[in-house]
């Protein structure tokens, strides 16, 4: 891997932009193909550290100096007391997929089958389904759904051995919830043990650099240039890819594709990406003194992402030392316990909480519920012409009267588990986060305001789709140019029901199988 400024050879067959979730199953898809040459091309360096690779040690990582964050913060959320939200994001080779809390979940079948129904074709659950088979080894699961080569090894193991998260268990299935030892399978429905993608043995984190592109860095087929960012994309008269100028330690380099440039650069970056080289709206644009190459005015909008509101109780006891995840149980609901039609509308995951953070106290269990399906929609925009300054990012949080009513719902749905009888054996009577005094619905908003966090699953700034909001096409072409197509979790037009990083892996696979012909 090149951390220099030594010059690199000026032409590949596809340059490969973002060493994250989707852009490194792309490249080791893209290196199938015989003979192909790829550069992949990083803003961040190594992911080969003991913080990153410790999945216990992962909350240190989007600390302030960790030097693996983006450090992105939103615009301050009026809905959320004004407070802006941590947009933490990977920079580093693996992307998010190196910092993030590793927790595996695919969605529903249908929110991809509505994926296919808005027009894009070919990313039906029958049509994604051979891209996330192929990402894993699940050998515990229906086969008709799990993948058995994969690189991608995901376990409950670590979260369903400890006295804690059992006795969750069995109190939410008491509550009528039933048990779901798989819901990355036929049905997410129900409450099951969370499935980390962290390595049973060695308790290593399996993100995707090392997972995907690590064993294949003895091909010569590929080229890796770490903490290089790139600024722009250029292009020629007919408005076809020309250079991708990257940034060197303040040096300017300039590579070429002979077949195409692939953004897999995130939700936050990607469409900054695109508008800093000439690809937006081009009244926006034009504020900033950018030339437009192609006016695609979907450009950063259509940001969606899941707010995550919690209620915390004191553990009667500290907790086992030998309890080492946070995220142990999950639970997948319409809200009653047995309904289930459609994609669930909530997520639930519980954390055991050793040591306290902000308001909340140590030794204690944390209910989150996540609104799986927000109807608000935010945007990324440029603030500068500069690609060093960060984007606008105004997620919108609670935005629209049907996402209120909906976290109020889920929050009350949380509350009930919580302080149900079936617990008690665990937690103590009194509730600590809102807390017993809280109890009208306007003293549950006030509530909600106040102990809600952006959830880090941003989603959709470059929508695929069919129609003039549409920023790729079904096969991630971007709009108006030619050579230049975007991978992750940006093309989602809507948000999966679940954490995001599988279905980003997904998508990086799927777009390699469509550049190579092969979808
Ligand atoms: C703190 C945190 C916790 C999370 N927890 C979970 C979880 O438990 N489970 C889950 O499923 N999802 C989780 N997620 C979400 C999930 O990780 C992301 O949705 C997913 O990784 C996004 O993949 P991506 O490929 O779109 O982007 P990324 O993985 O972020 O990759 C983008 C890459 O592009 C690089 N890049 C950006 N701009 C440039 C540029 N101009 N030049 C060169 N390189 C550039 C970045 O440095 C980065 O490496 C979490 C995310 C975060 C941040």
């Amino acid at each position: 891997m090149d951390e220099t400024i030594s010059p690199l050879p000026e032409v590949y067959d596809y340059v490969v932009v973002g060493a994250g979730s989707a852009g490194c199953p792309l490249v080791a898809r893209l290196l199938s193909e015989p003979g192909v040459t790829v550069l992949l091309v990083e803003a961040g360096g190594s992911n080969d550290r003991e913080d990153i690779r410790d999945f216990t040690q992962s909350w240190k990582l989007t600390q302030p100096d960790s030097g693996v964050d983006w450090g992105y913060k939103s615009e301050p959320q009026p809905e959320l007391l004004d407070r802006a939200q941590s947009y933490s994001a990977g920079k580093v080779l693996g992307g998010s997929s190196s910092i993030n809390g590793m927790v595996w979940v695919r969605g529903h079948k249908d929110d991809f089958d509505g994926w296919a129904a808005q027009g894009c074709t070919g990313w039906g659950y029958e049509s994604v389904l051979p891209s996330f088979m192929t990402l894993e080894t699940y050998l515990a699961g229906d086969p008709a759904y799990h993948g058995t080569m994969g690189p991608i090894v995901p376990t409950a193991e670590f979260t369903s051995k400890n006295e804690l998260s059992k006795g969750v268990l069995d109190a939410v299935m008491k509550l009528g919830y039933p048990l779901n030892q798989d819901y990355n399978g036929a049905s997410p429905y129900g409450v099951g043990f969370t499935q980390l993608n962290v390595d049973v043995e060695t308790g290593a984190r399996q993100d995707a650099f090392t997972k995907f592109v690590k064993p294949l860095l003895s091909n010569l087929n590929l080229t890796i240039k770490t903490l290089a960012r790139v600024k722009r994309i250029t292009f020629d008269a007919n408005r076809k890819v020309d250079k991708v100028l990257i940034d060197v330690n303040g040096a300017e380099i300039a590579v070429r594709a002979r077949r195409e440039v692939v953004l897999c650069t995130g939700t936050v970056n990607t469409p900054q990406l695109l508008m800093l080289s000439g690809i937006g709206s081009a009244a926006e644009l034009a504020m900033h003194g950018i030339e437009h190459v192609a006016d695609v005015p979907g450009v950063g909008q259509n940001l969606q992402d899941h707010l995550i509101s919690v209620v915390v109780k004191k553990l009667r006891m500290p907790n086992a030392p030998s309890h080492i995840t946070t995220m142990d149980v999950s639970i997948f609901t319409n809200g009653a316990p047995g309904a289930v039609n459609g994609p669930p509308r909530f997520e639930v995951q519980s954390y055991y909480m050793r040591y306290g953070w902000s308001d909340y106290p140590s030794e204690a269990l944390a209910l989150g519920c996540i609104n799986l399906h927000p109807t608000s929609r935010g945007q990324v925009k440029l603030r500068s012409a500069d690609p060093r300054e960060a984007p606008i990012i105004e997620p919108n949080f609670l935005g629209t009267a049907e996402d209120w009513a909906t976290q109020l719902e889920g929050y009350k749905m949380i509350r009930q588990i919580i302080n149900a009888p079936e617990l008690l054996a665990w937690v103590e009577d009194a509730e600590h986060t809102p807390g017993p005094t809280v109890v009208t619905d306007d003293q549950l908003k006030e509530a909600l305001r106040k102990y809600s966090e952006a959830d880090f699953h941003p989603v959709g700034t470059c929508k695929m789709g069919v129609g003039p909001s549409a920023v790729v096409d079904p096969e991630l072409r971007v709009r108006g140019v030619t050579g230049l197509r975007v991978a992750g979790a940006a093309i989602m037009p809507t948000i999966v029901s679940g954490n995001t990083n599988a279905a980003s892996m997904m998508i990086g696979d799927r777009c390699a199988r469509l550049m190579l012909g092969k979808g």
